[in-house]
């Protein structure tokens, strides 16, 4: 069967772009053959066109004028993966209203511009889809907007910062110094570019808001989730808690509280034997507890590189595979005969 050509924008060549540029190479026969699709990177969005990266690519590939994405009619698909908040608002809606399908990992992005971005999505019949957002590669976003659609989600609890999940594990585990663990943690590319998002809570945060609005089914603003980080945290807290069996995490909770949904993220100390304690290094969790189902736990990398890829380009294949996109190219076959 004739394999047509996709052509998609890339935005940002960082930890994540570059797992994705890896994964369509090394995977390119296999996702077309998947979606039926050949899957080209027309262009990638980047700041400074001389840096060294964690992939090979052609220099004229590269481009620091996002008009260059923005204003190509070949690009049908943008993969933003770039971070920013209001600069980034614009791009990604521009592309929308421009009838591109966007995938983006920028939980700062949805959680405060989601519904905005949803109704432009919504007004071109083009899909947003952002699973790597939270929790890296763990498929939670899908899972709550369509396996537990039929259900009434009353609580979502869990770990969703690698970086700090992996700080307090390595000061729990080997004494590591929190600077010690932080500066690892941004070595290995878990950080965001300002750390500072990861260890005050606000990364969990935007990702619990992001959470709590899909499960309950009603917007949660990120202002009023209830945060505190790991900042505090010290070796004397650590210690003095194993002594007594138990284990600090971040744990981020979203409730539902009558017609009030409640939504925190804060250091808590865990028993050892609970699920979460185990759960160590980037590694992620989610607890969801439904009305039919009772509890189910997805578990799984939170952050880096391949991990977060995987969740890209899993969305970049549910695009291809989607009705919006194939309705879309039905249009355009039609435009063409006529
Ligand atoms: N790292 C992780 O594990 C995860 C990250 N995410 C999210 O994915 C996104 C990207 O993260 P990550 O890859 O770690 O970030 P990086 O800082 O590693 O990469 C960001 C990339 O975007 C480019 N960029 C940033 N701002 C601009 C701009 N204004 N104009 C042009 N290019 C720009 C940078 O260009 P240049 O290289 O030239 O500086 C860089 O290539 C963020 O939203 C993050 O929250 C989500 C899940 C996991
Ligand atoms: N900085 C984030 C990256 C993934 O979302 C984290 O550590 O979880």
């Amino acid at each position: 069967m004739e394999r047509r050509v996709v052509k998609v924008g890339l935005l940002g060549l960082g930890t994540v772009g570059s797992g994705v540029v890896k994964m369509l190479r090394t995977k390119q026969e296999e996702l077309a053959q998947k979606c039926g699709y050949e899957i080209e990177i027309q262009r990638i969005l980047v700041r400074d066109l001389d840096k060294k990266r964690g992939v090979d690519v052609e220099r004229s590939l590269l481009t620091r004028d996002v008009r260059d994405i923005l204003d190509d009619p070949e690009v049908q698909i943008v993969i933003e993966v770039m971070g920013g908040e209001s600069g980034t608002r614009d791009i990604v809606l521009e592309s929308l209203l421009s009838g591109k399908h966007v995938i983006t990992a920028n939980k700062d992005l949805v959680a405060l511009h989601g519904a905005q971005l949803h109704n432009a999505a919504d007004s071109k019949n083009v899909e947003l889809l952002y699973e790597a957002a939270v929790a890296g590669a763990i498929p939670i976003v899908r899972v709550l907007k369509q396996s537990f659609a039929a259900d009434q989600v009353r609580e979502v609890m869990g770990i969703v910062n690698g970086t700090t999940n992996f700080i307090l594990s390595k000061m729990t585990q080997e004494n590591a110094s929190y600077e010690d663990a932080l500066r690892e943690a941004q070595a290995l590319g878990y950080a965001e570019a300002d750390p500072h998002a990861d260890v005050s809570g606000l990364d969990a945060a935007r990702k619990m808001a992001i959470l709590a609005s899909i499960s309950m089914r009603q917007a949660v603003p990120l202002a009023d989730v209830q945060l505190q980080g790991i900042e505090g945290v010290t070796q004397e807290d650590i210690a003095e808690a194993k002594a007594l069996g138990l284990v600090i995490k971040l744990i981020g909770r979203a409730r539902r509280e009558g017609d009030a949904i409640e939504v925190s993220v804060s250091p808590m100390r865990l028993p050892d034997s609970h699920p979460l304690a185990q759960v160590n290094d980037c590694f992620n969790a989610v607890y969801v507890y439904a009305d039919a189902l009772g509890e189910a736990m997805l578990y799984g990398r939170g952050a880096g590189e391949m991990p977060t890829a995987s969740a890209v380009v899993g969305d970049l294949l549910a695009v291809l595979r989607g009705r919006k996109f194939a309705a879309q190219q039905q249009v355009e076959w039609i435009g063409r005969l006529a």
